[in-house]
């Protein structure tokens, strides 16, 4: 067993109703150069979800999912849940670990990935959060997941079945949060992603064609992100013939924001437009077997053999 005495769920937050969109949207936006007009542009899709992101209701689900799996494996520890941008903020729930006498804690965050914003940025925000609270417990963050078999395996399944809903031509469309190309750990991040694309083609639909493809740019335009952008891959597609799509959203963990304005209402909509089949794929969300990768995270050996998702 381990070591810890708590677990700890990091996400990203969101806003739980109208009058905290802005000021979420300037918590995540301080010092980040976006400009104000895509602020006003993303606040118009929280405003159509009635100012609640989703985010929430996913994490909510989650930590029963994460607690269920715990008590179902006789393990007895408490699940805590922080935010980096919203209520419950990280440091306020780290504060509460604290006076609960807790010592030491493993991080699972919900992003699966290597990168900056994906790794470093919560690294920072748990280190931010703890230096607000004194004797606050150590916080491990959990390894990079996004090969494990409890990430990808909901996403194989999830593309088994959208193909059952498609014309025998539809092509897979792998989908991920564009960052900007100087952002560090872009390299590692995309490599990432490239591997699991392949991973989940080849288990799922082995010979198919697939593209990997980015969404929810931000940041001034005259700045490069990774692309391309998932609705000019979607025009590109059918200026080629092809028919449908089953879009793919293995750079998330959830269905939350990005995935339900920018891929279900604005992909959505350009496939509709271009005559395109468009089927999205779930993300793991509370699957059990998501919700088991965090205890084999804390319970497996430290640098021992983790099982990969296989190629
Ligand atoms: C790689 C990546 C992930 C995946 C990893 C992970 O999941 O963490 C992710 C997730 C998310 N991003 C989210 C929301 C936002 N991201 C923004 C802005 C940005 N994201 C970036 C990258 C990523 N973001 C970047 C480089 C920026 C530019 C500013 C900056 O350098 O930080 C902005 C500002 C407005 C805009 O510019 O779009 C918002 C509102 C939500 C919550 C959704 C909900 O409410 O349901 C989630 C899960
Ligand atoms: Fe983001």
């Amino acid at each position: 067993m381990s070591d810890y005495d708590a677990l700890l769920l990091v996400s990203f937050g969101g806003p739980e109703g109208p009058d905290d969109v802005m000021p979420f949207l300037e918590n995540v936006t301080r010092g980040r150069n976006v400009p104000r007009e895509r602020l006003e542009h993303v606040a118009e899709h929280y405003h159509l979800f009635g100012g609640v992101s989703p985010i929430n209701e996913q994490c909510r689900r989650l930590k029963a999912a994460i607690e269920a799996d715990l008590a179902a494996h006789s393990i007895e520890l408490p699940v805590y849940w922080g935010n980096r941008n919203w209520t419950p903020y990280l440091a306020d729930t780290v504060r509460q670990m604290a006076a609960d006498g807790v010592r030491r804690a493993a991080a699972f965050v919900t992003s699966a990935y290597s990168g900056y914003s994906t790794h470093q940025q919560y690294l920072e925000d748990i280190a931010r959060a703890r230096d607000e609270v004194p004797r606050a417990p150590q916080i491990d963050k959990l390894p990079v997941y996004c090969r494990r078999p409890g990430f990808v395996d909901p996403f194989v399944d999830g593309v088994r079945d959208a193909l059952t809903r498609l014309p025998r031509d539809a092509r897979l469309v792998f989908t991920a949060h564009s960052v900007p190309l100087a952002q560090p750990g872009r390299e590692a991040y995309v490599a990432e992603l490239e591997d699991v694309a392949a991973t989940v083609a080849e288990r799922a639909a082995p010979g198919r064609p697939w593209a990997l493809v980015y969404q929810s740019r931000s940041g001034p335009p005259a700045q490069p992100w990774l692309e391309p952008d998932v609705c000019d891959h979607l025009d590109k597609l059918a200026s080629e013939g092809v028919g449908a799509v089953a879009v793919v959203p293995i750079g998330f963990v959830s269905d939350h924001m990005e995935v339900k304005y920018d891929l279900d209402v604005e992909a959505a909509d350009r496939a509709a437009a271009l005559g395109l089949r468009f089927e999205r794929v779930p993300t793991p969300g509370a699957d059990p077997r998501f919700a088991a990768l965090a205890r084999e995270l804390i319970t497996e050996p430290a640098g021992g053999a983790a099982p990969d998702a296989g190629r």
